[in-house]
């Protein structure tokens, strides 16, 4: 008997699972819009806590609705205070990531309502991680300076207050705002891995937290949100400008991938590149750091080696692994705050998936050894 053998996506590539009124990269203009607005629009005239609120309700918000809804995450970010103890015995040398994905299962465990999966619940479980999630971030990037945490400022925006947790003051507003650019352009991605993760979860009919959990775990690999991490090792690791192309024909006959570089969907350039590389740029024309202009300078060596040997382009990563590194954060901590972005996209799929729910269960082709005894013991 033959078997007939059945096409196999490896990678899920190129395979279309189900409808999202999310967002959508649209091929022809390589533009990415959410929930119709186009991406770059939204990062030139919006906050985000607007773009939240249009991905969480369909549309923006008018002047009452985003002065509740901002009034709404300012009074939710303080944490349980044995949250905040608990958090705090984890290893110091454990990464950031693995705290953020601690304190969203901590979040599930204290919230007497955690299976309670109506729209109204989730909204507001939703709501709350947007608030805590940088207070968990600042208060871990001050414990590895062996520094006390600093309360929210319920006064500053959820930017400006993500700053003032970290370093106790809010810098330039220029930074500021190349800050929530990318905050914006992190923000959602339809079904990349993480948001992949959350919608599989949620299909079982699991809680929030627990989808949120598992989309944290997928986030920090390398391959996904982990890169923009591991685009300034690669720079600490080439070191100098000059030797950027003989790094890079090393690391390709080596078959290494080059972290910020390539993309699932994006073929001819990622959407994002654009408007963050200028953000990128204009952080280098503001940095007092004697360092700045030949790490820059370094940046586009690597970026134009790549596209002369192998025509890769980047990533967003490439140019927000560079950006957060100038806005004075640690490497550990730049995944972490793609988390406190991509937590609204990840948590508008919940409720999209639950919504129209199918359990997510796909096939495997068996290849292992025919069926045979078990010997006798
Ligand atoms: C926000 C984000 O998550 S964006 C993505 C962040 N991730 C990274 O930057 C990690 C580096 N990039 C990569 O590993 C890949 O480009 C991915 C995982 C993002 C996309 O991968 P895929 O769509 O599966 O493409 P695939 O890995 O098959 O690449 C096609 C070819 O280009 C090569 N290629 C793709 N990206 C890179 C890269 N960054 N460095 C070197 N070679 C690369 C592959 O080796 C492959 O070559 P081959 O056909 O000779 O084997
Ligand atoms: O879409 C993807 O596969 C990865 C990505 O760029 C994102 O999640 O922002």
């Amino acid at each position: 008997m033959t078997l007939s053998t059945p096409s196999i996506h490896r990678g899920l590539a190129g395979v279309v699972v189900d409808t999202t009124a999310i967002s959508t990269v649209i091929e022809e203009s390589n533009s990415l819009t959410y929930r119709g607005y186009p991406v770059q629009e939204l990062a030139g005239r919006r906050s985000f806590e607007e773009v939240a609120y249009l991905l969480w309700h369909g549309e923006l918000p008018d002047a009452g609705q985003l002065t509740e809804f901002r009034a709404r995450e300012r009074a939710l970010r303080p944490l349980a205070r044995t949250t905040a103890e608990l958090l705090t015995r984890l290893p110091r040398t454990c990464h950031p990531m693995d705290v953020l994905r601690t304190a969203v299962s901590l979040f599930g465990a204290e919230d007497p309502a955690e299976d309670d999966g109506s729209p109204a619940a989730n909204r507001a479980k939703s709501l709350a991680l947007l608030a805590k999630l940088p207070v968990v971030v600042a208060a871990d990037h001050r414990r590895r300076r062996g520094l006390d945490p600093i309360p929210p400022d319920s006064s500053l925006g959820l930017a400006e207050n993500f700053f003032h947790m970290c370093f106790g003051e809010v810098p330039d507003p220029e930074v500021v705002r190349c800050f929530e650019v990318s905050l914006i352009l992190y923000a959602e991605h339809s079904f990349n891995a993480s948001t992949f993760t959350a919608r599989v979860v949620t299909s079982t009919l699991s809680d929030l937290y627990s989808a949120v959990t598992a989309a944290v775990g997928a986030l920090k690999g390398p391959l996904h949100g982990g890169a923009n991490e591991a685009v300034m090792r690669t720079l600490e690791e080439i070191g100098d400008p000059a030797r950027a192309g003989e790094w890079l024909a090393a690391a390709l006959a080596a078959r290494r991938k080059v972290m910020g570089f390539g993309h699932r969907v994006y073929k001819h350039g990622d959407s994002r590149v654009p408007l963050m590389q200028q953000a990128t740029d204009r952080l280098v024309a503001l940095s007092a750091d004697p360092g700045t202009a030949r790490l820059a300078a370094l940046h586009t060596a690597l970026r134009e080696a790549m596209a002369a040997r192998t025509g890769i382009h980047p990533n967003l990563d490439y140019p927000a692994g560079l950006a957060y590194h100038l806005m004075g954060f640690d490497i550990p901590s730049f995944t972490p705050i793609f988390v406190m972005s991509r937590v609204t996209g990840w948590t508008a799929h919940i409720t999209e998936q639950l919504a129209h729910n199918a359990l997510i269960r796909p096939l495997g082709a068996y290849n292992g050894p025919d069926q045979r005894v078990v010997p006798a013991a």
